[in-house]
């Protein structure tokens, strides 16, 4: 029997900040470490608003003579040699960068949250169904393989329904001293803790609620939310919200929380079920284990399950290998965080947004 080659996707990387670097070190680790064979990674171009950063870049972490170092983004979107871009600029770029990535033809990754709101998203959504190319939100957390394991025993059914759950992510962002024009700050990038920590608590939602075979597949029937702003800049430094969900006879409740000003990812996730707890360890972006309680008819623990989670890199490689293995099947959307996962989280920002009273400035968010 022939052997199949493993496809190996070629990246143009948008931007050489923070996760970018994240991003690339994860890509360059091989696939086969984590058991993977069917497909592999190559960063071929990196664009940069300056050539010099971007070839800084290539040097101190791809370390290929052969990558291009472009001084533009549009460098990257033109480049014959990239198959699909990662966009790793502030969370108001990202509808402008993966628009005119799809533009010119290219397969998109785009970082969390992937827009500013609903309305630019499923402009994408529209544009990457047109064009025929592959686009998703870099929300890495729902392809570790503890994410599947998590949807795995839930949709066992051995626990019974979800009835109610927690997330949260807090970090301490120091806003006291970061200047206003940093990312977490400034409103002009999106600033706060909800469009960037927030993603993480809906994605426990959906896993946890949303993709509950009981709910199949119902929008939230509710959200409330509170706003705690910062006075240096008006932008969120703590939001929490709540999210029903009611289909029938099934009815569940997500009570979420961010915040940029406590130094603790303390308590993480908990999905508690009609048989028992599902505990999810912190940072809940990237957790490395997590506990199974089974309650007997009195409602009691009568037994307890931990598994822990070790691979070689950090966590980011295992979206790049969806990626990878969608543009390789012909798929537009992944099965595992498809379009209607996103539109469903900024839906509820927008929303939450609209209940805190967070207005972006005049002219941030492209479509509305
Ligand atoms: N998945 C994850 O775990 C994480 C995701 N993120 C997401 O990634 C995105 C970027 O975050 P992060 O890497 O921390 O940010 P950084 O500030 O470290 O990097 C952002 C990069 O975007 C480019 N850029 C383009 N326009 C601007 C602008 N007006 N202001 C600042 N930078 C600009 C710059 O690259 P250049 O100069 O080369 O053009 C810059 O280095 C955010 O949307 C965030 O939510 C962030 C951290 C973790
Ligand atoms: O995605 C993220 O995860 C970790 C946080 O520290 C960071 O601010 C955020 O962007």
């Amino acid at each position: 029997m022939a052997s199949l080659k493993p496809l190996e996707l070629r990246w143009g990387i948008i931007a050489t900040g923070r996760i970018s670097r994240d991003f690339v070190l994860d890509l360059l680790v091989d696939p086969k470490t984590r058991d993977v064979h069917d497909v592999s990674h190559k960063v071929t171009a990196v664009g940069s608003r300056s050539t010099e950063k971007a070839q800084e870049f290539i040097d101190q972490y791809v370390k290929d003579g052969a990558v291009k170092a472009y001084g533009s983004y549009e460098g990257v979107y033109d480049d014959p040699n990239v198959d699909a871009i990662y966009i790793g600029t502030p969370h108001t770029h990202h509808y402008t960068n993966a628009r005119d990535g799809i533009l010119a033809g290219k397969h998109v990754l785009c970082e969390k949250p992937v827009t500013c709101n609903a309305a630019e998203l499923k402009s994408l959504v529209a544009l990457a169904q047109e064009r025929k190319v592959f686009f998703m939100e870099a929300l890495w957390t729902r392809f570790q393989p503890l994410t599947r394991e998590v949807r795995r025993i839930a949709d066992s059914g051995v626990l019974g329904e979800p009835v109610l759950m927690h997330a949260d992510l807090a970090f301490d962002a120091d806003i006291e001293n970061i200047p206003k024009t940093h990312r977490m700050l400034d409103p002009q990038l999106g600033g706060g803790a909800l469009l960037d920590l927030g993603p993480y608590p809906t994605i426990w939602a959906i896993v946890g609620l949303y993709e509950h075979p009981s709910n199949k597949l119902a929008q939230p029937s509710a959200v409330t939310a509170a706003m705690v702003k910062t006075p240096i800049t008006g932008v969120d430094s703590a939001t929490s919200w709540t999210v029903s969900f009611s289909n029938g006879d099934f009815a569940a409740h997500a009570n979420l929380s961010v915040s940029m000003v406590i130094p603790s990812n303390e308590p993480g996730v908990t999905i508690r079920y009609r048989k028992g707890v599902i505990k999810v360890a912190s940072p809940i972006f990237c957790p490395k284990s997590f506990t199974v309680q089974y309650f007997n008819e009195k409602g009691k623990v009568y037994k307890e399950e931990t598994r822990v989670y070790e691979y070689v890199g950090s966590g980011w490689h295992f979206q790049a290998d969806e990626v990878a293995r969608c543009v390789r099947d012909g798929k537009l959307q992944s099965d595992l965080w498809g379009w209607d996962k996103s539109i469903l989280e900024m839906t509820v920002f927008d929303e939450v947004r609209r209940q805190g009273g967070y207005v972006l400035p005049p002219g941030v968010e492209k479509v509305q």
